[in-house]
């Protein structure tokens, strides 16, 4: 039978995360006593399904990982229904040291994630043709990841591709760009993909100018978003190029409170901008605009998926 809800189809990784909070990040050789460890569920595919699901919008997720994950999403309400139990292989893990000013450094080691293969895409044919948007990270095998792109490109999803963690496979990356239609990048992959290192990120005009690159590269991507933390996000529409869209979060969208960890911040940004994209037909600008009011409040709580807000936390105009 045919699918007509809207839905978003999200492909990549599921980990368990690891928190080691401390007041600084220690420098190679060096031990230091920390000040709390936390265990959540993370992963940048399951973080963004997640956050979409709690805004109400349905999110398939594909992967291939534990039992505890499993039920983590079913709370949740993402959907699993392609999702596999490798028996015997160690879900993905990711480590993650957090300051006291909220930033952080990630390791993270595949386990499972890295089974989750082509095959295991193109068994999911149908419901990426059906979804209305695909979401993308490079947490697993970008050839799998490529697969997933191009059987939506086939079809009237879009493309939504968070390139992180970001690769050196500059090939894989120029065939995957050629399938997305919304490319978000960070500063840190905004400087490497435009290959341009006078990139500076403090300089809106400069990100313009790297943003302006990125489109000029890969002539299939529609939109490039760039996330820069605190400052929100810079948005360059390919039939405007020589303009930008500078866009925050509302000045009360932190209620006030401080910013205690960023981690999962751009998973949360994605996951809404989807959910509001699905849900709402918005303009991107305008769900831009309201996906920074979801990722402000993330950053003054603990953890990924747990620091993530629920559409009834939202203010009454984000509740879409
Ligand atoms: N300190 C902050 N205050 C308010 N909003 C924030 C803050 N940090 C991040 N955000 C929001 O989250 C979005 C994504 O953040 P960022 O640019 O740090 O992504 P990222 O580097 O991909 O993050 P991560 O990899 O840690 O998930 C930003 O565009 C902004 O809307």
């Amino acid at each position: 039978m045919e699918r007509q809800e809207r839905y978003i189809c999200v492909i990549g990784a599921s980990n368990w995360d690891m928190f080691t909070y401390c007041d600084r990040i220690p420098v190679i050789g060096e031990t230091i006593k920390g000040t709390d460890f936390k265990v959540s569920f993370g992963g940048k595919a399951a973080n963004q399904a997640v956050q979409a699901s709690l805004l109400n919008t349905k999110s398939l997720g594909d992967d291939v990982f534990g039992n505890n994950t499993l039920n983590n999403f079913k709370i949740r309400g993402v959907s699993v229904e392609h999702v596999n139990i490798v028996p015997g292989v160690p879900s993905g893990c990711a480590s993650i040291t957090v300051d006291k000013e909220g930033s952080n450094n990630i390791i993270i080691v595949g386990g499972s994630n890295d089974l989750l293969g082509e095959q295991d895409v193109i068994e999911a044919t149908k419901t990426i043709q059906n979804a209305s948007y695909l979401l993308c990270q490079l947490e697993v095998n970008l050839k799998t990841t490529l697969k997933a792109l191009s059987i939506a490109k086939e079809s009237k999803c879009k493309t939504i591709l968070n390139v992180s963690p970001v690769t050196n496979d500059t090939e894989m990356l120029m065939n995957m760009l050629g399938c997305v239609d919304i490319l978000i990048v960070n500063e840190v992959e905004l400087i490497k993909l435009s290959n341009d290192h006078q990139v500076d990120v403090e300089n809106l005009e400069s990100v313009h100018h790297g943003a302006r690159e990125l489109l000029r590269l890969h002539i299939m991507v529609s939109d490039v978003i760039v996330t820069l933390g605190a400052k929100g996000c810079v948005l360059v529409n390919r039939l405007s190029i020589d303009k930008y869209q500078h866009i925050k979060h509302r000045d009360n969208a932190t209620m006030g409170k401080p910013v205690v960890d960023t981690t999962g911040a751009g998973d949360s940004f994605i996951g809404a901008l989807a959910h509001y994209l699905t849900t709402s037909m918005l303009p991107l600008a305008e769900s831009i605009e309201r996906a920074c009011n979801v990722a402000a409040i993330c950053v003054t709580r603990y953890g990924t998926q747990t620091s993530y807000a629920t559409f009834l936390e939202l203010s009454p105009e984000d509740q879409i």
